[in-house]
């Protein structure tokens, strides 16, 4: 199995700047490559990013210098980190970093950012994938995270030989630089149960203005987001993944050991006047509700309080 030895990040927010920290620690600026087009990357090489007090060690490099030195050697894994909406485009700006062995990794939100990337990639390359757990924020060229959190990892067809090899490359490298991952039995289950924290956690600290302490204490903030958690597990069996109040329950859990002062990415949106990911979570589970007669009215309020904030940006 050839060794992972160098990672591009496509997407140098919150936290993908939190994972080009890490990964640059362990792997210095030779080993880890933020890819942006020319205007990202004049900003990230104009002022030092700093992640938890530490200049991290990466090489910025534009779309154009990547795909020429990915020409000689592609590079071992390519790691999204892009808002959904941007997916699509940043997909095809970094289509020539991805080489017949790349691992392709996406931490985005929501169920569906690695069926996009496979229907580009292929199974073989892409792995599922749960970020969880984090506290990450970036303002400006500063990046803090009291917890960096778990990296879920899995494969589509845990039948399929190259794609249990692809997951066994990358967890053998992330074992070698120390980043905390976990291997679920059902990695789809976990990719569902994180719709759950998030249609919770980051849709409720939006609409009550609030970090991570404001859904922590009891109150009507907590209420509401734990009935949109409820929802998206009515909705999930609904659609065949199975779900239950233990997975709510495990999530809450998750929940309440984020940091009091945090805030999810969600929220981090509303503040810098960015689109949401609204349609990722309540977008989602509203028009899944729909269509399988599941009544959603968390979730319808959720949304339309969101669509409000953004309307008055
Ligand atoms: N923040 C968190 O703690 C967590 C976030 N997530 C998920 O991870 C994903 C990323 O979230 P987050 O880091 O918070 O988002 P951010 O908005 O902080 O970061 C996204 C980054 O992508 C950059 N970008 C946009 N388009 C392109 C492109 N075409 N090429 C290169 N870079 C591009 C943006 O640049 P610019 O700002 O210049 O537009 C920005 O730096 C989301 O799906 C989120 O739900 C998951 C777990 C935790
Ligand atoms: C809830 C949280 C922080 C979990 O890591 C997250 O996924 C987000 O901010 O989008």
């Amino acid at each position: 199995m050839k060794p992972i030895e160098t990672v591009a990040i496509v997407g140098f927010g919150s936290l993908g700047a939190m994972y080009a920290g890490c990964f640059g620690r362990a792997m210095g600026a030779e080993g880890v490559f933020v890819v942006a087009d020319e205007a990202r990357t004049a900003t990230y090489r104009a002022e030092p990013t700093v992640f938890n007090g530490e200049v991290i060690q990466a090489t910025y490099l534009t779309y154009d210098e990547a795909a020429a030195r990915a020409a000689e050697k592609p590079f071992d894994v390519v790691l999204f980190a892009v808002k959904y909406g941007a997916l699509a485009e940043a997909m095809e700006q970094s289509a020539p970093l991805v080489g017949p062995d790349t691992a392709v990794i996406s931490v985005l939100n929501g169920v569906t950012s690695e069926e996009v990337l496979s229907q580009r990639f292929g199974w073989d390359r892409v792995l599922l994938c749960v970020a969880q757990q984090m506290d990450s924020r970036k303002v400006g060229a500063t990046v803090t995270a009291g917890c960096v959190g778990v990296m879920a990892l899995g494969v589509h067809d845990v039948s399929d030989a190259a794609q249990q090899e692809n997951l066994a490359r990358v967890t053998a490298w992330l074992t070698a630089i120390d980043q905390p991952f976990i291997v679920p039995d059902d990695i789809q289950h976990q990719l569902w149960g994180k719709l759950i924290c998030n249609v919770g956690v980051n849709q409720a600290c939006a609409v009550y203005d609030c970090c991570f302490s404001g859904i922590h204490a009891p109150g009507e903030a907590r209420e509401a987001m734990i009935a949109a958690m409820s929802e998206v597990a009515a909705v999930a069996r609904a659609v065949g993944v199975g779900l239950t109040d233990d997975d709510v329950a495990y999530w809450l859990d998750i929940i309440d050991h984020l940091n009091p002062e945090g805030l999810p990415s969600l929220r981090q949106d509303v503040l810098a006047r960015r689109p949401t990911e609204v349609e990722l979570f309540s977008g989602t589970i509203n028009r899944l509700g729909r269509e399988h007669g599941v009544p959603t009215p968390a979730n319808e309020r959720f949304y339309a309080a969101i669509k409000a904030i953004e309307a008055a940006y």
